[in-house]
């Protein structure tokens, strides 16, 4: 037998052991809390969604961690609500968002472009860090021509090189995250690794993430700044131009005016001058007619006079006197006649002389016209970039508000996480420790018991043992503690899974409430409440007073923080986008105060990150159509602004592609909701764009033009509440028919998607000092109204639905009275001033919540074959 080393030695000696031997053990099995730490961070290093997922596995996997725990972590928001506090799946989850963003970008240069998007597009979901350089090689892939396209990511080296330097931006970003959580191991070894895993999660994370949002804002602050210069220069240059214009306007109509009274004038001069001349002409010729008589008559006299001198001397004499007398009148007369012609004749010249004067003078003014017709239309040309530089600032004001509003809600979220999980992590290590001393007591206990305490306190295998069983049988508890959770989220799952079905079956209307966060002129989100409290099971929320009180607690099918982004809503959405494609009629809208998000939600802004539901309803679409059959999908949008149809696609070019044209053109032809045979309403005159399903990036571009097209022609302005209030409301519509060769069946579904105009308070609004606005703010809350009694009649099983007290109403009657699948956004503001409203919406929202429409029709014809 070996020697025996002094007691307390060996006891030293194989407790280290055994120390090392259970904690390469833990790290054998990968489950220590610091490499979970360097993995969870690696996968987290720059998604704000990711950072919030941090603290629950972390602490999951500290021994001794009890469930109350982790029930306390489920109630701290909204970022780690979704990291699902259950340690061995959080774990998975974390490594395989971390797969996943690898993934991601490494895609071989000969892949399919196409495929190549779908997975960027993927990867930005679990790993948030790769959303920057995804979204630029998503749009750096969708700006491809369709040529270059075909020839892959070769043929179009531009946005390929784009793609690839996000990619490497992205990485480099990934490695410095790495290296952030790496450089402390490397440097201080296995003591700062415990000291790390004391300390919590560290900051870095944050500071990563905050880095690189900042470096987006700042880099959409540049492009809004240059933007705003060039449209201070065109603006600039404008004026001098519109002022050169209008005075050169000017003087030629007066221009014009003195010549075309001038040329008049001496039309008549000649006129009444030619007139004369012929008047004097005929005279003439009368007095020569007269002179040749008279002649004759002379002549006649003389000779009778000749005859008859001997009988009247005296008379015939008198009377040649007399002729002679009249002859020479006569013929001074004449000669007046003949010098009064010459005379207008030589008028007549000079007239002519004017005349081909006028009308040179006429040709240089014809000349300088259109040299001014020329400046003008330059000048339209520069009005024209200068709406067009407008149009994109409004466009990227609006993604940066709406960017930074979203920002504020995630990092004051964030805020709440860290303290709560600061708190649950000291509550842990108290716990930790408390477990760990009563585990100490527990080893002792069984020493005692064991009789095998020699007074040297010697360790005997047996005691190995028991402390191998103890933390057997906590890692035992801790698996059932994840299994019971796990079973405990399944339940959950299948129990919304059977709501949705009932719903579905009884043809409940959907009601999902979404919170925007604040926004600039709502005041600081830091100091000032919200009225509105969305708690932590994202289906019930509550409304503060300005006293604080809360008594109105309402519940949703779903209910969205403000932190929650555009991403995440359209998850909740995309099965019902799915069903149009099985060949429903579905029916989405927005319903809620100005001003509380309704565009944001379903249109949003830009081509990034804060795009609504229309654009990703469609990309959907595009990307499924391919797979699952073939079909045909055209696309319409209007609006219904004071009470009439308006087709906001009326601009579009014949080639599909958008005009810049602003508002309804005045010869746009009448619409009219009708009946076909089926009984189905329709649009008649209404425009119908088709959307290319073979090729996604076109469809994509085309619905780009048609989202253009209708952005230039809604009806906004801007109000008290909101600088773009829609001032109508609009309902994008697409229809879908497709054919599956192997089956012979046909559908034909429809996809509605409807941004109600929002109610507003006329003293809220200021809407009420301007005519134009009152009208419109009458109509909309009139409509609204009809659309409420429409809801209170099928809630109430009415004999008589009101349908057709309203064009809203009547159009989406089809969707309205069982046909298809509606739900319905009801969208609030955080502010305590817009509480009131908020409690009117959220009631209403629940009377809507009330309506059964029956089982939804599913449009599918079988043809026989
Ligand atoms: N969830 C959100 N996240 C970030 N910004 C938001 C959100 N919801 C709304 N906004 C911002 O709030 C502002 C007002 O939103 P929006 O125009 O969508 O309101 P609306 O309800 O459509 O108003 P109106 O009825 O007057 O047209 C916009 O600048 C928008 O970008």
């Amino acid at each position: 037998m070996a020697s025996r080393a002094p007691l307390s030695d060996k006891t030293n000696n194989d407790r280290s052991a055994l120390l090392a031997k259970w904690k390469a053990k833990k790290a054998e099995s990968g489950d220590d809390g610091t490499s979970l730490l360097k993995r969870t961070r690696l996968g987290g290093a720059g998604g704000l969604g990711a950072v919030a997922r941090v603290g629950a596995p972390q602490r999951a996997a500290a021994p001794g961690a009890a469930p109350g725990g982790d029930e306390k972590r489920q109630r701290t928001g909204a970022a780690s609500r979704a990291a699902k506090p259950r340690p061995s799946t959080a774990r998975a989850a974390a490594s395989s968002r971390v797969a996943a963003a690898n993934s991601a970008f490494q895609i071989g240069a000969d892949e399919e472009p196409a495929a190549r998007e779908r997975r960027i597009c993927f990867a930005e979901e679990p790993a948030a860090a790769a959303q920057p350089a995804a979204a630029a090689m998503k749009s750096a892939l969708r700006s491809r021509p369709q040529s270059a396209r075909a020839g892959g990511a070769a043929a179009n080296p531009s946005a390929a090189s784009k793609a690839q330097a996000s990619i490497g931006k992205w990485k480099k970003q990934r490695e410095a995250g790495g290296s952030l959580a790496a450089q402390p191991q490397a440097e201080e070894g296995a003591e700062r690794e415990e000291e790390e895993e004391e300390e919590g999660p560290p900051e870095d994370l944050d500071a990563v993430e905050s880095a690189g949002l900042r470096s987006r804002l700042k880099s959409m602050q540049k492009k809004i700044s240059s933007l705003e210069e060039q449209k201070m220069k065109l603006s600039m240059a404008k004026a001098p131009l519109e002022t050169r214009l209008r005075q050169n306007e000017d003087a030629y109509a007066r221009e014009k005016a003195r010549l075309g009274a001038e040329i008049e004038g001496l039309k008549n001069a000649i006129r009444s001058a030619d007139e004369r001349y012929r008047a004097l002409e005929l005279k003439a010729q009368s007095l020569k007619d007269e002179n040749t008589k008279l002649s004759f008559e002379v002549r006649k006299a003389n000779s009778s006079a000749t005859t008859e001198t001997k009988h009247s001397d005296d008379s015939a004499w008198s009377r040649q006197l007399a002729n002679d007398a009249e002859i020479d009148e006569l013929k001074s007369q004449l000669e007046n006649t003949a010098e009064e012609i010459q005379g207008l004749k030589l008028d007549k010249i000079s007239l002519e002389s004017d005349i081909h004067a006028s009308a040179m003078e006429l040709k240089t003014v014809q000349a300088r016209y259109e040299e001014l017709q020329a400046q003008s239309a330059s000048v339209e040309e520069a009005l024209t970039k200068a709406s067009e530089a407008e149009i994109r600032l409004e466009v990227l004001t609006r993604e940066h508000v709406a960017t930074s509003a979203q920002l504020n809600a995630v990092s004051s979220d964030l805020a709440a996480t860290r303290t709560t999980s600061e708190a649950a992590l000291t509550e842990a290590e108290g716990r930790w420790k408390e477990a760990e001393k009563q585990l100490r007591f527990e080893i002792s206990v069984l020493r005692t018991r064991g009789g095998n305490v020699d007074d040297g306190d010697l360790v005997r295998p047996d005691d190995v043992e028991d402390e191998a069983v103890l933390r057997a049988r906590i890692e035992e508890r801790d698996r059932t503690i994840g299994e019971m959770q796990e079973q405990l989220v399944r339940g959950e799952q299948q129990r919304r899974k059977m709501h949705n079905r009932i719903q579905e079956l009884r043809g409940n209307i959907r009601v999902f409430v979404r919170t925007r966060p604040f926004l600039p002129g709502d005041g600081d989100s830091d100091t000032t409440k919200s009225a509105v409290d969305v708690s932590a099971d994202a289906t019930s929320l509550s409304v503060y007073d300005k006293t604080g009180k809360a008594d109105n607690n309402f519940q949703f099918d779903k209910a969205f923080a403000p932190s929650m982004g555009q991403e995440q809503v359209f998850e909740e959405v995309s099965e019902f986008v799915q069903s149009a494609l099985d060949g429903f009629h579905v029916c989405l809208f927005s319903y809620g105060q100005t001003g509380s998000g309704k565009t944001h939600t379903m249109q949003g802004s830009g081509n990034g990150a804060m795009r609504g539901i229309i654009p990703r309803a469609v990309e959907q679409i595009l990307e499924q159509a391919d797979l699952l059959q073939k079909y045909r999908m055209t696309a319409s949008f209007l609006e219904i602004y004071n009470e009439d149809l308006r087709d906001l696609l009326v601009n579009m070019k014949p080639d599909g592609s958008a005009s810049t044209q602003k508002g309804q053109p005045a010869n746009a032809p009448k619409l009219g909701i009708k009946r076909d045979s089926d009984g189905k309403s329709f649009v008649e005159n209404l425009n119908a764009i088709t959307i290319d399903t073979t090729d996604a990036s076109l469809g994509l571009q085309q619905l780009e033009a048609v989202m253009d097209s209708a952005a230039r022609t809604r009806s906004v302005a801007c109000t008290n509440m909101n600088a773009q209030s829609s001032r109508s409301h609009s309902v994008f519509m697409l229809h879908l028919h497709g054919y599956n060769d192997e089956t012979g069946t046909t559908i034909s579904g429809a996809l509605n998607l409807c941004d109600l105009a929002g109610s507003e308070r006329l003293d809220r609004s200021g809407a009420g000092a301007d005519a134009k606005r009152l009208k419109e703010t009458q109509a909309i809350n009139k409509s609204l109204s009809c659309l409420g009694d429409v809801f209170n009649g099928l809630a109430s099983k009415a004999s008589h639905v009101p349908y057709r007290n309203s064009k809203l109403t009547y159009l989406l009657q089809d969707c309205l009275s069982g046909d298809g699948k509606s739900l319905m956004f009801v969208n609030l503001s955080p502010t305590m001033e817009s509480a009131h409203e908020s409690l009117c919406s959220l009631r209403f929202a629940q009377r809507v919540s009330q309506v059964e429409l029956g089982k939804p029709t599913k449009h599918v014809q079988y043809n026989k074959r």
